[in-house]
C-alpha cells in the first residue's frame, strides 16, 4: 500500500497525478494495482464522514482497511488521501504487515497548491464558505519524521510530464 500525502498543503499537491504514474508504472511492470481515491470513497463507504479531525480519522481508518483487503488479494493499493494527522497515517501502518505501508509526502507551497486550486476550494475556504480546510490548519499538521518516500515538486513535474 501506499499512501499519498502533502506538505502543510495538501489538494491540488498533485496526488492523483504521482498515483496515476504510479499505477501505469505498475501496470507496465504486470503488477496488479488499484488507485483507492479520497474522493471517491468519500462518495460511497465514507459518505457519512465530512472533514473535522474524527471523521478524517475514520475515512483514512477505512482506507486502510479497505487498502489491507487488497493486499491480502495481492493486490498493491494506492491510497490517494490527504490524510494531515500522523496517529491517523500510524493507525494504517499498524493494520498491515510490516513493510507494506509506504508514504509518500509531496513537497510543494501553499502558492502553488493555491494557483492551481483545481476544485475552486481554496477560493471557497479563503471565503469562509467550507470548513475544515486542512490547508489553513496548519498549526495542527503533523510533520513527518517517519517518512519512505519525499517528492519534491520538480520531481512531480518531471513524471506529470512523462505520464501526462
Ligand atoms: N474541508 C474540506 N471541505 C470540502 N472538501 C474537502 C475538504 N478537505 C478536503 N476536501 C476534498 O475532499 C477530497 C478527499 O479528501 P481526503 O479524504 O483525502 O481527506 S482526508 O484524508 O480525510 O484528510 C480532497 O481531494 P483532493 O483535492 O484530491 O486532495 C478535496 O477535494
Ligand atoms: N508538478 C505539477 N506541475 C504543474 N501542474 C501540476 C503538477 N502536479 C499537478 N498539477 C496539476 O494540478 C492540478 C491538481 O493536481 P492533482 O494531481 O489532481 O492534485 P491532488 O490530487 O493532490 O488534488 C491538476 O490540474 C494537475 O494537472
Amino acid at each position: 500500500m501506499c499512501l499519498c500525502t502533502g506538505n502543510q498543503i495538501y489538494m491540488s499537491s498533485g496526488k492523483s497525478t504521482v498515483s496515476c504514474a504510479l499505477s501505469k508504472s505498475l501496470y507496465k511492470m504486470g503488477k496488479l494495482a488499484y488507485i483507492l481515491d479520497g474522493d471517491n470513497v468519500r462518495h460511497g463507504l465514507n459518505r457519512d464522514l465530512g472533514f473535522k479531525a474524527e471523521d478524517r480519522a475514520e475515512n483514512i481508518r477505512r482506507v486502510g482497511e479497505v487498502a489491507k483487503l487488497f493486499a491480502d488479494a495481492g493486490v498493491i493499493c494506492i491510497a490517494n488521501v490527504i490524510s494531515p494527522y500522523r496517529r491517523d497515517r500510524d493507525v494504517c501502518r499498524g493494520i498491515l504487515p510490516d513493510g507494506y505501508f509506504i508514504e509518500v509526502f509531496i513537497d510543494v507551497p501553499l502558492e502553488v497548491c493555491e494557483a492551481r486550486d483545481a476544485k475552486g476550494l481554496y477560493k471557497l475556504a479563503r471565503a469562509g464558505k467550507i470548513k475544515g480546510h486542512c490547508n489553513l490548519l496548519s498549526s495542527s499538521l503533523d510533520l513527518l519524521d517517519d517518512l519512505f518516500i519525499f517528492l519534491q515538486a520538480l520531481l512531480v513535474s518531471m513524471i506529470r510530464t512523462k505520464y501526462h
